[in-house]
């Protein structure tokens, strides 16, 4: 039995936190309505994978790019995009035609979803959801971390319009359909930026499948958090996908690593703009040339925060591998040929370890 005061400090030793959390579904959301006074002890994360000030550079020049897309068939455009996946592997987009509303609908979706009883929740959870593409979890891989993230989420991998519509929430199922329909053509022209850079000419159906053949919805719920120093929101990861759509709100905490070196840079919410960066899977097609770089995202003591990533993959059953576009000019291949769901299990198995999953793929 969980503790039913409004406030106090709960003792983890004796009470079942990750019972709680974890199994019946309550959530980190369930902790924090209890208005816990201190961090569980299952959340504490070792002091290296905390974020100190002293990792972290707050400087303006330092920033990922923002790419302004109202003029996307400029040749300078493309370039843009291409330097900034070479040399950063993120950047934010503004301009991009998608309206302000589609994202905060999507957003209030969000809030609407984690605001379910924990009971209702739990229907969509791995042990209760009537299809593997519905999951309600906490965390990311709890059954395989060592400390615990400050994170509930809600997966929905998209196969159809008819589909998402009967097995998808309602009570953000619209919400989120609306906002990957609204964002299917930017994804389409970053790709085809992204592969004049790589010497693709043209997108068929075999590279359509390969760069975007599934898509994968998260809906993330940060709540406000007791010792946020203590913790992490999300850990050291890159994903796995080819690109990834990010939505986040204005309370900020995403960090991203600098290329070459240790330092971290903040995400800086800017109103109206989507994050955008390559994942494991373009990092592989690309043969290293363009970056999925490590990122995290730290808990925050004040706020709740909601992000809305959308991940662009191939489809489970391709085989990823360098384009042979890439390698024509004699550059030697340093991934393999790996079926994507593999790969993506992979990564599903262990706790988040920032780059290590791409090693799965290294010849
Ligand atoms: C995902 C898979 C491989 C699942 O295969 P399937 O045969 O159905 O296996 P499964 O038994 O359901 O899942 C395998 C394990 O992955 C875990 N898992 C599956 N889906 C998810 C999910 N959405 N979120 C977390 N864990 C998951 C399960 O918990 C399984 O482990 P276990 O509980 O059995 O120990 C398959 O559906 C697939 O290939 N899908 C298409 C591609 C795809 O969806 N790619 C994902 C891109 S997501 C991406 O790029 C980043 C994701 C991310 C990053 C940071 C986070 O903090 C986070 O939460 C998520
Ligand atoms: O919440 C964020 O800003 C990023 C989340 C993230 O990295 C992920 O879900 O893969
Ligand atoms: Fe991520």
């Amino acid at each position: 039995m969980a503790p039913t005061l409004a406030t106090f400090s709960i003792d983890s030793n004796t009470w079942d936190v990750k019972s709680f959390v974890v199994n019946e579904g309550h959530g980190v959301k369930g902790l924090a309505d209890m208005s816990i006074q201190t961090l569980p002890k299952q959340y504490i994360q070792p002091l290296e994978e905390r974020i100190t000030s002293s990792d972290v550079v707050v400087d303006e020049e330092q920033c990922i790019p923002v790419i302004d897309l109202s003029n996307l068939n400029d040749t300078e455009v493309d370039n843009m995009i291409c330097n900034a996946a070479e040399k950063w592997g993120f950047f934010q987009i503004v301009n991009h035609g998608i309206p302000i509303k589609v994202f905060e609908n999507v957003k209030d979706a969000t809030h609407r979803f984690f605001a379910l009883p924990a009971q209702e929740k739990n229907n969509y959870s791995k042990d209760y959801s009537c299809t593997n593409n519905v999951r309600f979890g906490t965390s990311f891989t709890p059954q395989a971390e060592k400390a615990l993230e400050w994170k509930d989420y809600l997966s929905l991998f998209y196969v159809s319009d008819e589909e998402a519509s009967a097995l998808w929430p309602p009570a953000c199922r619209d919400e989120a359909i609306e906002f990957m329909k609204k964002t299917e053509l930017v994804i389409k022209r970053l790709m085809e930026s992204l592969m004049r850079g790589l010497n693709v000419k043209e997108i068929d159906e075999e590279r359509e499948s390969l760069l975007m053949g599934s898509k994968r919805i998260n809906l993330n719920y940060y709540p406000k958090c007791p010792n946020p120093e203590l913790t992490v929101g999300v850990g050291r990861h890159s994903d796995v996908s080819t690109l990834t759509i990010l939505l986040q709100d204005n309370i900020g905490g995403l960090y991203v690593k600098k290329l070459g070196n240790e330092t971290w840079l903040p995400v800086p919410p800017i109103s109206g703009a989507l994050v955008i960066n390559i994942g494991d899977a373009l990092q592989i097609l690309s043969n290293g040339r363009y970056k999925s770089i490590e990122h995290r995202v730290i808990a925050n003591g004040s706020n709740n925060r909601v992000s809305v990533p959308i991940f662009v993959n191939p489809k489970p059953n391709d085989v990823i591998g360098p384009l042979q576009e890439v390698l024509e000019s004699g550059e030697k291949a340093v991934y393999k040929q790996v079926l994507y769901s593999d790969y993506v299990k992979h990564f599903f198995r262990k706790a988040h370890d920032g780059k290590d999953t791409v090693d799965f793929a290294k010849i």
